[in-house]
């Protein structure tokens, strides 16, 4: 067994509290996010680790969240690498619209589409595996070398670009992809084998909000 990766995406932010689709765009945590980003690192102190380094985006919500995390566990000033490798999905024209009258507008199941699938990008925007394609291998050169090393990680960052790298870590089909959903502020913690598979997973919270 070599070291510890720890997913957790972003709390609430403003445009999630608004429904509107954000993507590269720069809301910043509500009321409700800031609770989900401590509660997070509330079980994270529960749970005992204590970080090597951390990752997270260059977007507020994520970089919030990430120091959210670090104060609750005790290591308010740890080393935390910000990169844009690890943003959100951009959504591209879509970004900025509310998701209801997008729906009304495109239909329901083409805005799943959008949202879900693997590999159909919204207008002028990243599909998952786009995203994937700039999260995985920023994940193998900077992030994956650390655990493997035995360090213990966390990586702040968002709904798809995570859901990107745990489509990787967790073996996921293109039609199971489509189904998975990440609530905001809960950890996944992973064990990495030396060989870089999944040792094992364990979700501190509880993912089936999530939508
Ligand atoms: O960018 C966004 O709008 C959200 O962070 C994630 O949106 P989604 O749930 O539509 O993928």
């Amino acid at each position: 067994m070599s070291g510890t990766l720890v997913l957790v995406r972003h709390g609430q932010s403003d445009w999630n509290l608004k429904n509107l689709f954000t993507g590269w765009r720069d809301p910043d945590l509500t009321e409700l996010g800031i609770e989900e980003a401590k509660a997070g690192g509330k079980a994270l102190a529960d749970y005992g680790i204590k970080f090597d380094i951390a990752f997270t985006s260059v977007l507020i919500r994520a970089q919030r969240t990430c120091q959210l995390v670090l104060d609750a566990v005790g290591q308010s000033s740890l080393e935390t690498i910000r990169d844009q490798a690890l943003n959100e999905r951009d959504y591209g024209d879509l970004s900025g619209l509310n998701k209801d009258d997008a729906r009304a507008k495109w239909g329901e199941e083409q805005v799943h589409i959008w949202r879900r699938s693997y590999d159909v990008p919204p207008p002028g925007g990243e599909s998952l595996r786009d995203t994937g394609a700039r999260v995985w291998p920023y994940y193998l050169t900077d992030i994956l070398p650390r655990v493997l090393s035995g360090e213990k990680v966390l990586v702040a960052a968002h709904g798809n670009s995570l859901r990107s790298l745990v489509m990787v870590l967790d073996k996921l089909t293109k039609e199971q992809i489509l189904k998975l959903n990440l609530a905001t502020g809960v950890p996944m913690v992973y064990k990495l084998n030396a060989d870089s598979t999944v040792a094992s997973k364990e979700v501190l919270g509880d993912m089936s909000g999530a939508h």
